[in-house]
C-alpha cells in the first residue's frame, strides 16, 4: 500500500440524510479513532446538514465537506451555496464535478474549474471528480476523456494542500461493478503523470481517490492499488459500520 501520501476516506451522502442521521456521524466519530493518524475521514452530507454536522464533529478527527458549491461568493443566485458559505458552516472540503453534477445538472469542465477556484478562495480543499462512461471505456477512450476532464477542470497553480482528485468511472457508481485493480492502476498512474506534468512536485503529493461501488468487502483490494490514496464512497458511507468497514483498511 502506498503510504507516501496520507489516505483520505470520504463519504458522499448525496441527497440522503435528515437531522436524525447525526447518529451515523457519531458512530463514524467513535470508530474514527482506530484510523486517526493513518488516514483522514471526511463526511459530505447534504447542504442542510453541513453546519450541524460540523458542530457535532468539531474537535474530532472527522472532517465535514459540501457536495458542490457555486463559483461566486454571494449575490443573486437563488438556490446556490457558495464555497464561503460552506466554510462559514464549518466545512473543510467540497466535492466538485461529481458525475451526477456533470450529467444531471449539465456542469462542464469550465464550471468545475471555477468551483475548484472558488473552493480555494474560501480556504476549502476541493475534491475534483473525473471519470469515463461505459461507452467511452468500451470505445477505448477512457484515458482520453479523463485527460480532457483533468485539463479542463483542474485549477492552475493547484497545491496538494488544496486539491484532491477522485477517479470515479461513471459505470461503477452505484452499480456494484468495479474496474479491475489493473485498470484502476492504469488510470491512477495516468492521472498521477498528468498531475506531475502540470503541477510538478505538488502533483506528486495530490491524493487520488478511487470511487465507484467501494464497500468493506472490496476496499482492501482496491486501496492496495498503487496511486490509490483513498476512496470516495457513496452508498456505503451512509451507515457508520459500512463506512468504518472501508476506513479500517487503514487501521
Ligand atoms: O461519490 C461517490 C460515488 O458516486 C460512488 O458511489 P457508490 O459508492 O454508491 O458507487
Amino acid at each position: 500500500m502506498d503510504r507516501t501520501r496520507r489516505p483520505v476516506v470520504a463519504g458522499n451522502w448525496k441527497m440522503n440524510g435528515l437531522a436524525a442521521s447525526v447518529s451515523e456521524l457519531k458512530g463514524i466519530m467513535a470508530g474514527a479513532k482506530a484510523v486517526s493518524g493513518k488516514a483522514e475521514l471526511l463526511v459530505c452530507p447534504p447542504a442542510t446538514l453541513v453546519a450541524s454536522f460540523a458542530k457535532t464533529a468539531k474537535g474530532s478527527t472527522v472532517h465535514i465537506g459540501g457536495q458542490t458549491c457555486y463559483s461566486e461568493a454571494s449575490g443573486a443566485f437563488t438556490g446556490e451555496i457558495s464555497a464561503e458559505m460552506l466554510a462559514d458552516a464549518g466545512a473543510t472540503h467540497v466535492i466538485v464535478g461529481h458525475s451526477e453534477r456533470r450529467t444531471i445538472f449539465k456542469e462542464k469542465d469550465a464550471d468545475v474549474q471555477k468551483k475548484a477556484l472558488a473552493a480555494r478562495r474560501a480556504g476549502l480543499i476541493s475534491i475534483v471528480c473525473v471519470g469515463e462512461t461505459k461507452e467511452q471505456r468500451e470505445a477505448d477512450r477512457a484515458t482520453i476523456i479523463v485527460g480532457q476532464q483533468l485539463t479542463g477542470s483542474l485549477p492552475e497553480g493547484a497545491k496538494a494542500a488544496n486539491l484532491i482528485v477522485a477517479y470515479e468511472p461513471v459505470w461503477a457508481i452505484g452499480t456494484g461493478l468495479t474496474p479491475t485493480p489493473a485498470d484502476i492502476a492504469e488510470m491512477h498512474n495516468f492521472i498521477r503523470e498528468r498531475l506531475a506534468a502540470r503541477f510538478k512536485a505538488e502533483g506528486e503529493e495530490v491524493r487520488i481517490l478511487y470511487g465507484g461501488s467501494v464497500k468493506a468487502s472490496n476496499a482492501a483490494e482496491l486501496m492496495a492499488v498503487r496511486n490509490v490514496d483513498g476512496a470516495l464512497v457513496g452508498g456505503a458511507s451512509l451507515k457508520a459500520d459500512d463506512f468504518l468497514g472501508i476506513a479500517n483498511v487503514y487501521a
